[in-house]
């Protein structure tokens, strides 16, 4: 089975599945036709014998899903790649061909070849890499005679045959605007009236326009295709004619179509170019098509038949139609490309661009003075970069040539200027700090002198050799008034000699900070009431060194109080909070998960209810009963009947919903109580302990975070807000509604497209 080329049946269904002078081998794509002569009164033969005739597929009860993915296998993507090809359906007349092709008045799972293939161009141009870009354009012509109407233009004007390529395309960025095409050019076709299906007396084509572009600039083509898809008119014999409603000259034109097609095929097979030109010229559908239509292209051809024995004829008919086709020998494409000229443009205003860099950095290197030239703009986002940087904020800051160096450099230094003049006040200040608190120790020592005889007596008799003892012993009772603080400590937590002397450090670097300052000033007074116990440690005290030790640091109070009991309570009723709001998470996706199953199926039941009506409105007239009530067929009373059961159970669910929200919001509500408890039984803690509140109550959620479920329902009113949306009777999607307008539209021009029609017979009598 060659893949340029294929030809496949489709056989009109039917409950029989065994015909008398039509057998199917679907297996090896074999088509039997008895011999007529035997059919014939006078046959005395007993033995039966058949033509053979050989297909690529027979679809025979088959989906309109396996249809298209047989036939369509593989050809978008060669299409895509630059071959055309050409998907056409011919036939007798009510044997399927529209169905195949368009099938647009039943579900959306009933659809054609045409609207699935738009479907698939365009998923398929989501998943092309970031440098293709794939235009896809749309245009829908009818060829009636040696005329051409375009579909996709309001007024309808016939076009002569040399004018009938200039038809419109319109470009197709979804799948709406597709198939807002295929119903206008289907609600636009020419059809017979009467008939009691829609039966098209003219040939269709709808042709999809690819343009694949490279946008990558050092390959600047694009490449061109396109894919037509043909819905011939449908041909018979005159004596099946009563079975349908199209009159012997409608019948007539489409046989010509179909005789004028096999005869250019015969050309092509023969490959002599002028005789092709030639016969290009004879048909409108044939010229429209131009080259597509040739041995280099991709061609699907799907026959139409019916196996009933009084279509034998013209079944017959189509089969060596079908023989004909398979016979066309097929060439290799040479691929064409084209000059992308969007790319092309890009790549030279690139290239005008570096140079005028090169310029620029030229003019640079040459002229000393480099930013009085700078663009203030350029200025001010350099001035930007500098201050994200130092914020780390970005890592890097590009520059792109002398200059911005320059530039770069000279902020830089202005700023080290001004930290340094910084530094300089916070320093003298802090002298002023200093000289300050000496003075109030010593302040202090006096009073305590005059308040402790003994101590001073016991002080003065030391000599000065003894100093050096002093000050270990002065050593030994810091460290002892340190241990009583440790073993006072002990009881909640621990204050070690290292967390002391970190403090110490800490001191030093709070005395550069403003707020600090303040905080420290407090702290000193604070801890000079223990200072007063220890004279020794009051006497060492270094000038170096003036804010007071006690001085808590963020890290020792928060270990503190993470290490008492009470917060361990605390982190415990979290902890089995976080498990609460697990387990209430999963049943409420659980419902959730059932809310929107029960809202598909509800939908779904719409579309079949609305689907039921238009079916019903399509095959016939409003028919009303003896109370003058709407007679319903039955599948719209079947779908009625589902849909109220889906909406009761819709509301049901709805609350139940409801529910499992409101003990999941309960759960997250306590999460955000025991948070806040927390924080403020640690900002208590500090104020009784410390005497200062807490720096930084954000230590308890990051003390806490390791253990909170993580369900992406952190913010509790993003899952209202979903809730709220789904307390609504939901409405028929979007994609169901749109393909019920358009059903609609179909209606509505098909109507208008009959009174045009009368309107102009009416003209003809009267002329
Ligand atoms: N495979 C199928 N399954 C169900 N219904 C079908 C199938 N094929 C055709 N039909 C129905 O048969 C009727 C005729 O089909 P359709 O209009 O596609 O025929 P056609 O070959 O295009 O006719 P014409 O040449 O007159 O335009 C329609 O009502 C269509 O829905």
């Amino acid at each position: 089975m060659s893949f340029k080329k294929r030809v496949f049946f489709r056989i009109f269904p039917t409950e029989k599945t065994e015909f008398e002078h039509i057998k199917l081998d679907s297996k090896t794509g074999t088509i039997y036709v008895r011999h007529l002569q035997e059919l014939s009164k006078n046959n005395i033969k007993t033995d039966r014998s058949y033509w053979k005739f050989e297909t690529d597929g027979i679809f025979y009860n088959s989906t309109q899903e396996t249809v298209y993915n047989d036939v369509t296998a593989g050809v978008l993507e060669e299409v895509i790649n630059g071959n055309n090809a050409v998907i056409a359906s011919f036939g007798q007349t009510g044997s399927g061909k529209t169905f195949t092709i368009s099938g647009l008045h039943i579900t959306e799972n009933e659809f054609g070849i045409l609207p699935r293939i738009a479907k698939d161009f365009l998923a398929l141009r989501k998943s092309m890499p970031n440098n293709i870009k794939l235009g896809i354009d749309m245009s829908y012509v009818e060829f009636y005679n040696t005329f051409a109407i375009d579909l996709l233009k309001p007024d309808l004007i016939t076009i002569e045959i040399s004018k009938c390529r200039e038809v419109r395309k319109v470009q197709i960025s979804n799948e709406f605007e597709a198939l807002k095409c295929i119903f206008l050019g289907e609600a636009r076709k020419n059809f017979k009236q009467g008939c009691r299906y829609l039966s098209n007396l003219a040939t269709n084509v709808a042709t999809f326009h690819i343009t694949k572009k490279d946008m990558d600039l050092t390959n600047p083509v694009k490449i061109c295709s396109r894919l037509h898809i043909i819905d011939m008119a449908g041909n018979d014999t005159c004596g099946n004619m009563k079975l349908f409603c199209k009159n012997p000259k409608e019948i007539g034109l489409a046989n010509v179509t179909k005789s004028q097609l096999e005869q250019f095929i015969l050309c092509l097979s023969t490959n002599i170019s002028k005789n092709i030109r030639v016969k290009q010229r004879i048909n409108s559908l044939i010229y429209y098509l131009n080259g597509d239509f040739a041995s280099e292209s991709i061609l699907r051809f799907i026959g139409h038949i019916k196996a009933k024995n009084e279509d034998l004829l013209i079944t017959l008919s189509m089969l060596r139609f079908g023989n004909i086709l398979k016979g066309l020998k097929m060439k290799r494409k040479v691929m064409q490309f084209e000059l992308n000229e969007e790319v092309e443009l890009q790549y030279l205003r690139n290239k005008l661009q570096s140079i005028e860099k090169d310029q620029h950095l030229n003019s640079v290197l040459l002229n000393r003075d480099l930013v009085t030239g700078m663009n203030p703009e350029r200025i001010k986002h350099l001035h930007n970069l500098i201050q994200d940087y130092l914020a780390g904020n970005v890592q890097e800051i590009p520059l792109m040539n002398v200059a911005d160096a320059g530039l770069v450099l000279e902020n830089i230094r202005t700023l080290c200027k001004g930290l340094e003049n910084e530094i300089k006040a916070l320093q003298i200040e802090n002298q002023g700090l200093v000289a300050h608190q000496q003075s109030e120790v010593t302040l202090k020592q006096k009073s305590s002198k005059s308040s402790s005889h003994s101590t001073i007596g016991k002080l003065s008799r030391r000599s000065s050799k003894a100093r050096s003892k002093e000050s270990i012993t002065k050593e030994n009772k810091q460290s002892g008034s340190n241990i009583a603080e440790k073993q006072k400590l002990n009881e909640t937590g621990e204050l070690s000699i290292a967390s002391s002397q970190k403090r110490k450090k800490s001191v030093t670097k709070s005395s550069t900070s403003g707020m600090n300052k303040a905080t420290n000033r407090k702290k000193s007074s604070n801890t000079s009431v223990e200072k007063r116990d220890s004279k020794s440690s009051v006497k060492s005290l270094d000038v170096q060194m003036p804010i007071p030790e006690m001085i808590p640091e963020k890290q020792d109070m928060w270990r503190r109080f993470a290490s008492s009991s009470h917060y361990k309570e605390r982190v415990e009723e979290y902890k089995q909070n976080e498990q609460e709001i697990k387990s209430h998470f999963s049943s409420y996706v659980h419902e959730i998960k059932k809310l929107q199953k029960i809202k598909d199926d509800n939908d779904k039941h719409i579309n079949d209810l609305l689907l039921a009506q238009t079916y019903r409105k399509f095959n016939s007239k409003d028919e009303f009963d003896e109370q003058g009530l709407l007679v319903l067929s039955y599948a719209e009373k079947e779908c009625k009947e589902r849909l109220d059961e889906t909406r009761e159970m819709l509301v049901d669910q709805q609350e139940i919903t409801l529910t499992a929200q409101e003990a999941l919001k309960a759960y997250l509500d306590n999460r955000q109580n025991i948070i806040k408890s927390a924080e403020s039984e640690f900002d208590q803690f500090c104020a009784e302990n410390y005497q200062v509140p807490s720096v930084d109550i954000q230590l308890v959620q990051n003390d806490l975070n390791p253990y909170t479920f993580d369900a992406n329902i952190e913010d509790p009113d993003s899952v209202l807000e979903k809730e709220e949306e789904l307390t609504f009777i939901p409405e028929p999607p979007a994609k169901t509604q749109i393909i019920r307008n358009l059903q609609t539209l179909l209606q509505r021009e098909q109507r208008a497209r009959i009174k045009a029609i009368n309107r102009k017979k009416q003209e003809w009598r009267n002329v």
